[in-house]
């Protein structure tokens, strides 16, 4: 005698009812839960997509649950239906695009919405429950599978390690939605009923109510980790000029240092400062003062290399640590970035007011035992430039000898 699956594994008291009644509490812990962390913190909008996808789920199982209790026209329960249901996963991937800074595509779920409408009405889904099942797995497999995807392309992203709760759960879902499709192709002999509490739609019950568990978690770990990068990034980055500030400079140099240390690549400190700075502040204000350091650290970028980090260490002063290249080498930026500086003047009330820098250079030596004995050095060449005339640069060791360094002290 043999069994049909149905009959072997049915669940003991879960009932369809109180499965919906369940979905529905956390399609609303979602929606809620999205929505009051986007009041929280206003500058994340993906929140409201997903929270928007609670609301959908609610809306579904709300036609659901309506449907158990009064008869409804087919195109609004499993319809309607439906097409919430699967504009609820599309939100979902619409958060997602929108947190990657892509455009969340409202078309295409418009677009969705209306075809599983359609579909309802024109009689494609017409007919047994399994069929409706085997109609809309594609539809969700391959918004899930987008998800998954859209966030394993982001193998670089400081915030990589957040998005894998999400592309598992994601994963999950399309993975059973996709075994339960097969089941039904197969034509396992199940009699299927709307909601009815058979093994493979009581298990795609609770996958769902997991699926929203889940996923709630999973997007406000997201924008929380977003959140936590940003404040780090905030507290390593001077507001005026966007450079890294002192703070960032004692990581990143003891990081390099130790690097130099291992593998005997060059490690040079430049450092910079406006000359006769105070001048212009007291002539043009501070708010010019101000604009006067926001164009030496824009000009000064077009002469630095991409991966060169740039520190704003002070007031008027600024490092650059040239990392694999020698003194000849730093030297070829510093003077690249003065003569670009002087070269390029700041327009104040239509008037042009020419900025110069004077620059030094030192790089780190066999016997020193911190980065900081190097950033003096290139200091004490600073100086000598600005001793020796200003705008212009010198190079500890060379411009500046160790024993002059020596009677300095
Ligand atoms: N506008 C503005 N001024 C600042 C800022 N930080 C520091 N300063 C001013 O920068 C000036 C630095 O002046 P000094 O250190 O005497 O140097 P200097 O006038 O550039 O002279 P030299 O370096 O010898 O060429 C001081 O007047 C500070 O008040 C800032 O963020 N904005």
């Amino acid at each position: 005698m043999s069994l049909s699956i149905t009959q072997t594994f049915i669940l003991p008291g879960m009932d369809s009812y109180t499965l919906v009644i369940v979905s529905a509490l956390a399609s609303t812990i979602m929606a809620a839960t999205m929505y009051l962390l986007h009041r929280a913190s206003r500058r994340t909008p993906c929140l409201l997509d997903w929270s928007a996808a609670g609301l959908c789920f609610l809306a579904s199982n709300a036609l659901a649950l309506l449907a158990m209790h009064h008869p409804l026209p087919f195109v609004v329960a499993p319809g309607i239906a439906n097409a919430f249901y699967i504009s609820g996963h599309y939100l979902i991937l619409a958060g997602v695009r929108r947190h990657l800074g892509r455009r969340p595509r409202y078309d295409w779920l418009a677009a969705l919405a209306i075809l599983i409408v359609l579909l309802h009405a024109s009689g494609v889904a017409d007919g047994a429950v399994s069929r409706r099942l085997m109609l809309l797995s594609p539809f969700v497999v391959g918004i899930n599978a987008s998800v998954v995807w859209l966030l394993a392309r982001q193998p670089d992203s400081p915030a990589r390690g957040s998005y894998f709760p999400l592309m598992m759960v994601e994963a999950a879902f399309m993975g059973q939605m996709a075994v339960r499709g097969l089941f039904l192709a197969l034509g396992q002999p199940m009699q299927l009923t709307f909601l009815g509490n058979q093994i493979l739609q009581t298990a795609g019950s609770l996958m769902v109510l997991a699926f929203l568990s889940l996923a709630t978690m999973c997007c406000a770990l997201i924008v929380i980790r977003h959140q936590e990068l940003a404040l780090r990034s905030a507290s390593l980055t001077d507001s005026l000029t966007g450079w890294l500030n002192r703070r960032a400079l004692l990581d990143m140099a003891e990081r390099e240092f130790q690097r130099h240390r291992r593998s005997g690549e060059a490690l040079n400190f430049l450092t910079f400062d406006i000359d006769h700075f105070k001048g212009i502040n007291d002539q043009y204000g501070h708010a010019v003062g101000d604009a006067a350091i926001r164009h030496v650290t824009t000009v000064s970028a077009q002469a630095l290399r991409g991966y060169d980090a740039r520190f704003r260490i002070g007031g008027e002063e600024f490092a650059v640590l040239v990392t694999g290249e020698g003194n000849y080498q730093a030297r070829q930026i510093g003077e690249r970035l003065r003569t670009l500086i002087e070269n390029s003047p700041l327009l104040v009330d239509g008037q042009r007011l020419t900025l110069t820098v004077s620059l030094g250079v030192a790089g780190c030596q066999p016997d020193d035992l911190q980065w900081d004995d190097a950033l003096r050095r290139a200091d004490q060449a600073l100086y000598h430039a600005k001793r020796h005339g200003r705008n212009r640069l010198s190079v500890w060791g060379e411009d500046l000898l160790p024993a002059a360094t020596a009677r300095l002290a």
